[in-house]
């Protein structure tokens, strides 16, 4: 199972190799659980790992690895960061993608060694998702062949960047491009921030951190002005535009090419958000089998509360979904691989599908896999809420998800505009011209569905089902959308006035999407235990999520009351099935303890003794009497007393 959940034999034996040889490496494990340490001591331990994996990194994985960079950095990082965390996951990609030859010869072997540390600066106090309003701007100097980084105002203060506030010395800024008083919009230049020597931020720029968040707090999410900040020409990132010395300006290919780095990261993100609801269920399940609270049949013993079909239907659906998101992401970070590599050889024509599809995969996984993690939680009782559990950092990083790279709902937007644009391609008699993706929105399907009245149809009946009410909902959105136009409307106005609508198409094409991927994988299956134990997986699957947008099946009559009722039973029956297997099913996944974090998840399920050992190690515990005690509470209880 863990070779059909990271790939291939090949990868979980390597992980396991990586993960082995790091529990034997006492120097990279965290010198005392992370939620004891004040931000200042995580940033610092993990400065101190960060450059151990520097010198050693070789010899534990193959750094040009992406997968296996990312698992090193899961054990020994960790999920809240670390100060060179955009460096890998957005400062390499855009040099990679958006710098020519000649650029990336000069810093690319200079940030892979780490002789240098980049972040991506984009957002900006005032604006984050609307990039042509970004108000930081670089106007071209003629008579120094320079560009000039300007902050115009406090809102134009590039504010959240990883890693900007204190590690980085290096960014990727992007800035509107002026040249001869011409707004060419937003694009990318590599800008020094401090002195390579002192560290000090050079002249012209200010520069900190934004202060604690949610999560993720080992990362120095920062702040940056400029005060007309001189870089050379030669510093606009020239892959796909150019500025010749004479302010010639060059256009890319696509529009949007300069999106790139955003669209990495929202394609390899998804495999991320898997892994991170994994972890959770892991542990709200393991925990699950070890906690015994009530009976179900009172002449016997207190049973573990797995057994209760209510914690089954909390967190077997998302074990599920894990699954499918893992599986949903391997192919789009495939997909991502093969259209970068047409972009880089000049073939755009791929960028928009790419782009379709990650902004609503993005935005569907980061929410269900918000809502699975904090069901775990709760599925964990009192303890879920302990700092031990670990699962509400695990949360809070998740959760993070939906606003970076796009605030979900605007991605979900930038879906529908592709799904719109397919909707009137059906309507004008050119389905033919749809893409492989939304193929479905071109094909007469049945009157009402044949869930449950064709025997052995497999998966086939649920995928049409919701092909179905995609594509119903899809042109009726987009009916609703043509129909306020054609009264008059203007177009922006119309658009907002459905886009509630739109959204709901959006994620149910989506949802299909992963439906789809999770099909397509099963059905290549060879081995017959791991085909049968993720067929029920499957199975839950459906049904759980077909029952969840029932209401969009059932007002058009395509699917019964008693087709749903089916459905429905289908849920229990399978709920009963994985039971056996839950654990297993997420302790394929192979997470080390020292990964986890978790005193509830321990692999040994010795939860109680070292609940117990962990509280003791609070450094509250280090004495019997606070200070806030003999200075404020005791002066009181003795004034009280008098
Ligand atoms: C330490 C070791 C680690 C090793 C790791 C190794 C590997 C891991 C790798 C990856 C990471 C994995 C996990 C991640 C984990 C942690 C992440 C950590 C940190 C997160 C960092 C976060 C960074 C950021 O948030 S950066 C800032 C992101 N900002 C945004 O996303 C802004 C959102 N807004 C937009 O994208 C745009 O403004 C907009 C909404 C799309 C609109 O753009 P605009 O230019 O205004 O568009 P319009 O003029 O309206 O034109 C629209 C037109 O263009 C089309 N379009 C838009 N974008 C694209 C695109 N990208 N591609 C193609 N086409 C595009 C759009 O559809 C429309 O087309 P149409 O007119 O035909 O409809
Ligand atoms: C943990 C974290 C890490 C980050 N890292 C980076 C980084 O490394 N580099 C970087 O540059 N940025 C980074 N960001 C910033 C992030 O990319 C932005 O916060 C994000 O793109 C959302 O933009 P915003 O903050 O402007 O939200 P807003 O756009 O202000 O969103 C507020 C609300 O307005 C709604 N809204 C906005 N526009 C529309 C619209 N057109 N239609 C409908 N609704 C709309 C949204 O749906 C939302 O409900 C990070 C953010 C976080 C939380």
């Amino acid at each position: 199972m863990a070779a059909q959940i990271w790939g291939s034999e090949k990868r979980a034996r390597r992980r396991r190799e990586i993960s082995a040889k790091i529990a034997q490496m006492p120097e990279l494990h965290d010198s005392k659980p992370l939620p004891f340490m004040t931000r200042e001591e995580k940033i610092m331990e993990s400065a101190r790992k960060l450059t151990i994996l520097t010198e050693k990194m070789g010899q534990i994985i193959d750094p040009t690895d992406p997968a296996e960079l990312y698992h090193l950095n899961n054990e020994v990082l960790g999920l809240e960061g670390n100060p060179m965390a955009l460096h890998g996951v957005m400062f390499i990609p855009a040099l990679s993608a958006q710098a020519s030859d000649e650029q990336q010869a000069k810093w690319l072997p200079r940030a892979l060694r780490r002789e240098i540390i980049g972040t991506y600066a984009q957002t900006e106090l005032g604006h984050g998702t609307n990039l042509q309003n970004l108000e930081t701007t670089a106007t071209y100097d003629l008579a120094t062949q320079e560009f000039v980084l300007h902050t115009p105002q406090i809102t134009a203060l590039k504010w959240w960047p990883g890693n900007l506030g204190k590690s980085s010395n290096y960014a990727v800024v992007v800035a509107h491009m002026i040249i001869k008083a011409k707004n060419y919009g937003p694009h990318p230049f590599m800008v020094q921030l401090r002195d390579e020597k002192t560290h000090e931020p050079l002249p012209g720029i200010t520069i900190g951190d934004i202060g604690p968040k949610m999560a993720y707090n080992i990362v120095d999410n920062g702040f940056l002005g400029f005060n007309k900040y001189r870089i050379p020409r030669t510093n606009l990132l020239m892959r796909h535009t150019k500025v010749e010395a004479d302010g010639t300006y060059i256009k890319p290919p696509h529009a949007k090419i300069n999106y790139s780095a955003m669209v990495h990261v929202r394609a390899y993100m998804l495999t991320g958000q898997a892994i991170m609801l994994a972890s959770a269920l892991n542990i709200a399940t393991r925990y699950s089998s070890v906690r015994r609270q009530g009976q179900i049949d009172k002449s016997q013993p207190e049973v573990k509360v797995l057994e209760y079909q209510t914690q089954q239907h909390r967190l077997f659906p998302s074990i599920a979904r894990a699954y499918a998101f893992q599986f949903a992401g391997a192919e789009t970070v495939k997909l991502y691989e093969h259209v970068l590599k047409e972009m880089k050889s000049g073939n755009v024509s791929l960028m928009a599908d790419l782009h379709a599809l990650t902004s609503g995969l993005k935005s569907v996984v980061t929410y269900q896999t918000g809502e699975g993690i904090e069901q775990a939680r709760m599925a964990c009782g009192g303890h879920g809420y302990s700092m031990a559990s670990y699962i509400s950092e695990i949360y809070g990083v998740a959760i993070g998800g939906c606003t970076y790279e796009g605030e979900n709902m605007v991605m979900l937007l930038q879906l529908a505009r592709y799904l719109v644009k397919s909707a009137a391609l059906v309507k004008s008699g050119q389905s033919s011209k749809l893409g492989p993706l939304v193929a479905y929105l071109g094909v007469k399907s049945e009157p009402t569905s044949l869930i449950d009245r064709i025997p052995n149809s497999g998966f086939t009946e649920y995928v049409k089902t919701f092909q179905h009410v995609s594509k119903r909902q899809t042109l009726k959105a987009a009916d609703m959308f043509f129909g306020l136009m054609e009264k008059g409307e203007k177009r922006e106005i119309a658009w907002n006035k459905c886009s509630v609508e739109l959204n709901r198409a959006s994620r149910l094409h989506t949802r299909l999407f992963i439906v789809e991927a999770f099909v397509r994988r099963v059905n290549e299956i060879a081995d017959i235990r791991i085909k049968e134990a993720l067929t029920d997986l499957l199975h839950l699957h459906v049904n759980y999520e077909l029952l969840d947008i029932a209401s969009y099946a059932l007002e058009d009559g395509f699917l019964s009351a008693s087709q749903l009722d089916y459905i429905r039973d289908q849920v229990y029956l399978y709920l009963g099935k994985i039971r056996p297997n839950a654990v297993s099913l997420l302790d394929s996944w192979e997470f080390s303890d020292i990964e986890l974090r978790s005193v509830l998840g321990r692999r040994d399920g010795n939860v109680y003794e070292n609940l117990f050992k962990w509280a003791k190690s609070s450094p509250l515990n280090k004495t019997d009497v606070l200070s806030s005690v003999t200075q404020y509470l005791k002066p009181m209880m003795e004034k009280a007393r008098l």
